[in-house]
Order: C-alpha cells, then sequence, then structure tokens
C-alpha cells in the first residue's frame, strides 16, 4: 500500500456510498431498510405489489400495516413499476419472503442496469433446490454481483431509530478484479449507515446466510418450549444447541465458524429466540399453548420463515450429514404430525454426546421410556 505524499501515513482507499438504491418488497424489512437508505441521504425508491400500500407511502408517508406510528422519511418514492423503478439504480435489494426471491430475481433481471450489485434480505433455504438465497438470486441475475444483508433486526425497531447493527456481505474478490475495499459490501455499508443503523461487512455468504435461515427454526423451537409452560434454563439450552447446530451446517457448507458468533448468528439467535415480537417465536408460543393452527396471528397471513424452513433446512443438512436435532424436531412437529411433548421429550432423552461435537463420542442417555412419558406429559 503506498503512504500519502502529504503525511507519510498509509493510503486508504475511498469508498463511495451508492447514491440510487431500490429495495424491490414494500413489507416491513423492505421498507424499514428503505427508511435507513433514505436517511442516509440515498435516493431511494421501494418498489412494491400493492398499489394501495404504495399510495400510502407516497401520499402520507406512513404504512400502519407494516410499519405502524412510523413517518417515513420525506425523500422515500414507492411505485408499482419495476422497469421504472430499476431505471439507473446503483444497487438493488430485494426483500421478499424467501419463496419468492427466484421470481423477484428474474424480473430485477431483466430490468435492472447489467452492471448492479444485488442484496438479498431474505432468510431461508429454497425449499426445491436446497440453495442460499444469493445461489438462487445469482441463477437469475446474468452474472451480476449478488450478495446478502442479515442481523438482528426488528424492522419496526429499525425504523423508528433504535441503534441496530447489521452485516452486509458480498463477495471481496472477483478473479483478481476486486479489492475488499471495492467491493459492493462496503459501498452498500456506507449507504445503510446513519446515525442509529451501523453496518459491518464479510466476504462468507455462507456463514451469514446459514445463521439467517436456521434462527428462525430454533425460535419457533423456544416458543413451542415457552408457550408449553418452561422457562429460562430450557430457551438458554436451546439457544446454544442450536447455534452449535448452525455452526456444523454453516462449516459443512464451507462457512466460517466465526461468522456464526457474528451479528448474523449468535446476534440474530438471541433476538430472535427472546421476543415474542419475532413472528417465528410467536408463531412456537401460540402453538405451544395449544392454539390451532389456522388461529395463530388471529388468522391473519404473515410471513414465518422457519415454518416453511424447518424442512428446507433439514433436508440441506441431512444432504451433508450433519445432525440437527432441535431444528429435526421442530419439523417433525411442524409437518410430519409429531406430538409435541413426545418430540421435546425424545429431544432431551437423547444419547449423551460431547461439547464440543468435533469430539465424536457418544453414550445412551438413562432415561427409560417411563421417564420420557413423565416429561412428554408435563409439555403436553
Ligand atoms: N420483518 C423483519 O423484522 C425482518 C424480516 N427479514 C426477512 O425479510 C423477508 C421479508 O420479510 P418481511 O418484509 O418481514 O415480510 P412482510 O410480510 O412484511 O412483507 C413481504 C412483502 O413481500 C411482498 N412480496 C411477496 N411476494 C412477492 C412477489 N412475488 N413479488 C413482489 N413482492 C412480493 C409482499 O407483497 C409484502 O409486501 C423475510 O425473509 C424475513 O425473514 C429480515 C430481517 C428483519
Ligand atoms: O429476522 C428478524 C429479526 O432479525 C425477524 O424475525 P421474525 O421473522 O421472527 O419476526
Amino acid at each position: 500500500m503506498k503512504d500519502h505524499a502529504m503525511t507519510g501515513q498509509p493510503f486508504q482507499p475511498v469508498a463511495l456510498p451508492y447514491r440510487k438504491v431500490t429495495v424491490v418488497g414494500a413489507g416491513s424489512w423492505g421498507t424499514a431498510l428503505a427508511v435507513v437508505l433514505a436517511r442516509a441521504g440515498c435516493e431511494t425508491t421501494i418498489c412494491g405489489r400493492d398499489p394501495a400500500i404504495i399510495d400510502e407511502i407516497n401520499m402520507k408517508s406512513t404504512t400502519e400495516r407494516f410499519l405502524p406510528g412510523v413517518t417515513l422519511p420525506e425523500g422515500l418514492r414507492g411505485t408499482t413499476d419495476m422497469p421504472k423503478a430499476l431505471e439507473g439504480a446503483e444497487a438493488v435489494l430485494i426483500v421478499v419472503p424467501s419463496r419468492s426471491v427466484r421470481n423477484v430475481a428474474r424480473q430485477v433481471a431483466e430490468h435492472a442496469p447489467k452492471e448492479t450489485p444485488v442484496a438479498v434480505c431474505a432468510k431461508g433455504i429454497e425449499a426445491e433446490t436446497g440453495l442460499l438465497m444469493t445461489q438462487v438470486a445469482e441463477e437469475e441475475l446474468g452474472g451480476r454481483c449478488v450478495g446478502c444483508v442479515s442481523g438482528p433486526t426488528f424492522a419496526l425497531e429499525t425504523a423508528l431509530g433504535h441503534p441496530t447493527a447489521a452485516t452486509v456481505a458480498f463477495p471481496f474478490t472477483y478473479g483478481d478484479r476486486l479489492r475488499p475495499h471495492e467491493s459492493p459490501a462496503v459501498r452498500l455499508a456506507l449507504s445503510l449507515s446513519t446515525e442509529s443503523f451501523r453496518s459491518y461487512v464479510s466476504d462468507d455468504l455462507v456463514g451469514v446466510e446459514i445463521g439467517g435461515a436456521v434462527k428462525n427454526i430454533i425460535a419457533i423451537a423456544c416458543g413451542l418450549m415457552s408457550g408449553a409452560g418452561f422457562a429460562e434454563n430450557t430457551r438458554a439450552a436451546l439457544i446454544t444447541r442450536g447455534l452449535d447446530e448452525m455452526k456444523a451446517l454453516a462449516e459443512a457448507l464451507g462457512g466460517r465458524r466465526e461468522t456464526v458468533t457474528g451479528l448474523s448468528g449468535i446476534g440474530d439467535l438471541s433476538l430472535t429466540c427472546s421476543s415474542p415480537t419475532s413472528r417465528n417465536m410467536s408463531l412456537g408460543l401460540q402453538l405451544g399453548q395449544g392454539t390451532p393452527r389456522a388461529d395463530c396471528f388471529d388468522g391473519r397471513p404473515v410471513v414465518v420463515e422457519g415454518e416453511m424452513n424447518a424442512k428446507s433446512v433439514t433436508d440441506l443438512a441431512r444432504s451433508v450429514n450433519v445432525a440437527m436435532p432441535i431444528c429435526e424436531t421442530v419439523r417433525s412437529i411442524l409437518h410430519e404430525g409429531a406430538d409435541l411433548g413426545t418430540a421435546f421429550a425424545n429431544l432431551w432423552a437423547r444419547p449423551i454426546e460431547a461439547e464440543p461435537r468435533t469430539m465424536d463420542l457418544s453414550f445412551t442417555h438413562p432415561a427409560t421410556d417411563k421417564d420420557i412419558a413423565t416429561l412428554a406429559e408435563r409439555i403436553s
């Protein structure tokens, strides 16, 4: 690195924030991210498919369904016209539920400038393919640079300006063309920087995305157990062992262990497993209390990523021989008709294992069928 001619200090390369960004997806998280971008001084367009929501954003600067009580920044404009929204965009954020990412990425590919980087902000694994969201988007986006934004970020708190931090992940190198300071991660992190929103950068897309996909399932597990009447010991055990499942899957897929201890891993896991604000935790709580699935959230359709992802994540884990007993338990309850009490009693009665799991040891658990039945009875 060259020294600065005047000061003799090492020359620091300058990265510039993106100045014109389009957010595709006008739900809670898309709008909250658009709020951050607009507050950071970025020319921000939000592209949604529901004209009533977009009219409310443009005419009243509110979106009561998604961010109740928030006044949106004046500069934030909404549209349902995707080609217009993507015209001249320097960066694009795709913020729709994971099951819609492929479809939306395909539309973005048609209309966004060829060089525009795209960050996917959904948390999940594609059911049909087992691909990460960035891999799904990459398949559709014709060579554009693809990354993601993830972290412990409840949308409403973010939009209300509560101090929040997230990780922006993109590749740092492209062959020998890009250097870290030229990565879209740094430029987007600068665009996502305000007095209350702090961005970190990473090039470990696998580690970041596995964190986001797995934490939702563990949050459902925590909700189920809290709803069934158990307390903090149980939740702490599920969070800690859930982190171990996250770490094992991330590493098996080529992610880095230290990423899992960052914002997108333990950060998001601890947030989502600790608060009924989380839709995933809340679904678990309601089911654990015995509410029928159709009556959860008063019958409103709500995005609960962990529900479908309990299946896609465990399918992926099975394909790479990673044991994820908590996620498997949630899957068995949500998708295979397992009884909540019996499933959790069996989870607790698994053979004794070593911590960390890299030590390959296991012993038979002394619990008898009667012990398991007694615990199952307490949970049901
Ligand atoms: N709400 C939150 O606090 C956070 C959510 N996320 C993630 O962001 C993703 C989106 O979640 P939310 O915004 O909360 O959901 P939401 O339910 O609030 O909004 C989803 C939006 O996506 C739109 N959409 C769905 N399918 C579409 C399609 N095919 N084309 C165009 N628009 C489509 C819907 O119309 C809706 O506006 C999820 O993967 C979630 O896990 C991530 C961080 C925080
Ligand atoms: O991802 C989130 C916070 O980081 C939002 O969690 P829920 O989808 O469970 O509400």
